[in-house]
């Protein structure tokens, strides 16, 4: 599905609907096939994400494909290694790049039987599955969270539970708070010190739960207020109590005119003038990477210099999202320079008129995030812009309620 987006106003004003969140989701999901007591999960997503992962647990298959859904297939890892029974686990084309080696080695250290199907450290991956006993073990923390948010969700499932050493600059850190945070809601006493995290074998305890809007959905709507003449939205259901890093936009927009206030509802969004203009935008990223591409459009359309940090991790997620942003963002006139391997610059330039079509490289982020440049042109082109299902099957339709004018082409 090709679209063509524009917004004859730029007065953005009504109320959205946003997605729950997958992340909270998936982990709660895990935890439900952990837990001996049966327990009920409210306003779980509808995300591709995760309805994937709840047909998957709901079925008995022994080739199990977890398409592009990165926690999908990283959690069921370390849950088929301890569980008997043999399953092989495979993905999309992308997913047999993301590496799985970090996560396969440390459940090989618990004692768990995986072999590689195809290239060494990569997906698809055989998993003979049995009880885990559990241990001491470290593991290199600079790749991905969700290596140790799946190593701590079947922690005190491991007859012995875990002792986790993180090794390295820890990627995502919130991510790893939330995962403890809903496994302490259901139960589960854990120590967090220094770099060690460690969980004894104890039962998951039932209780209902009712999973928080999505924060990192919530960061494309804060993108339109900052870049339209006029914002007033209501994002229904977000409070001021999330466990989800990415709550980090609510600040980081203000600096270019977003204020929030806190409803009992959820949370308004109004476009205000910013009495002190940024003159450079600097940001670490290393705690929230999939915030970066929210980001780039304003940074683009204010024509400041900016250095965005963390940015490593980008390279093997969905796409290579550097390489993505740096395309796409050419065609509007915008050069993204790669400074390091962790860093990338824009220098002061001037946002250019584009008609040339933006591709979303089977990337639900470059989809959702550069639907903004339409804020900054007559009108843009999105390709496969059906590639939102994976985190936000409503994100078009949220775009009409708030004066998007959205043609399928
Ligand atoms: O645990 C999670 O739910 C996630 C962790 C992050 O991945 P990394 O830890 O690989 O950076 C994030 O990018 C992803 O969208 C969701
Ligand atoms: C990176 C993402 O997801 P995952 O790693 O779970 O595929 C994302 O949603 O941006």
């Amino acid at each position: 599905m090709n679209l063509k987006i524009s917004h004859p106003t730029k007065f953005l004003f009504g109320k959205v609907e946003l997605p729950a969140s997958k992340s909270i989701s998936n982990r709660l999901l895990i935890i439900q096939r952990l837990c001996k007591q049966s327990f009920e999960i409210l306003n779980l997503s509808e995300a591709n994400d995760t309805r994937l992962l709840q047909d998957i647990l709901s079925e008995d298959r022994n080739v199990v494909d977890a398409q592009d859904a990165g926690t999908t297939f990283r959690f069921l890892t370390a849950y088929y290694a301890m569980t008997e029974g043999e399953k092989i686990l495979t993905g999309s084309e992308q997913m047999k790049k993301r590496p799985i080696g970090v996560l396969v080695d440390a459940l090989r250290e618990l004692g768990a039987d995986i072999s590689y199907m195809g290239e060494e450290g990569y997906p698809p991956i055989a998993i003979r599955g049995s009880k885990l006993k559990g241990g001491e073990i470290s593991i290199d923390g600079s790749i991905s969270s969700q290596y140790i948010s799946a190593l701590l969700l079947i922690a005190p499932s491991l007859s012995v539970g875990l002792s986790l050493h993180l090794k390295g600059k820890v990627a995502s850190t919130p991510y790893i708070k939330m995962t403890l945070k809903l496994m302490n809601k259901l139960g589960i006493s854990y120590l967090w010190k220094g770099n060690v995290i460690t969980i004894p074998s104890q039962p998951y305890k039932p209780l209902t739960v009712i999973v928080e809007p999505d924060w990192s959905a919530a960061s494309y709507f804060f993108s339109f207020a900052a870049l339209a003449s006029s914002s007033e939205l209501t994002l229904m259901g977000l409070n001021k109590e999330s466990i989800q890093g990415d709550r980090i936009v609510a600040n980081l927009f203000e600096q270019f005119g977003v204020k929030v206030s806190y409803l009992k509802k959820g949370i308004k969004l109004r476009k205000e003038i910013v009495e002190n203009p940024l003159l450079q935008f600097d940001n670490d990223f290393n705690d929230y990477p999939d915030m970066v591409q929210s980001f780039i459009p304003i940074v683009a359309a204010s024509g400041l210099p900016a250095v965005f940090s963390g940015v490593k991790s980008l390279r093997i997620k969905e796409t290579n999202r550097v390489e993505a942003l740096k395309i796409e963002m050419k065609k509007f006139g915008i050069e993204i320079i790669e400074l390091d391997e962790d860093r990338i610059e824009l220098k002061e330039q001037a946002l250019k008129e584009s008609k040339e079509p933006i591709a979303t490289y089977n990337d639900h982020r470059m989809a959702m995030s550069l639907a903004s440049m339409a804020l900054t042109q007559d009108y843009i082109e999105i390709h496969n812009a059906e590639v939102v299902n994976k985190s936000f099957p409503n994100f078009w339709e949220n775009l009409d309620r708030i004066g998007f004018k959205i043609e399928e082409m």
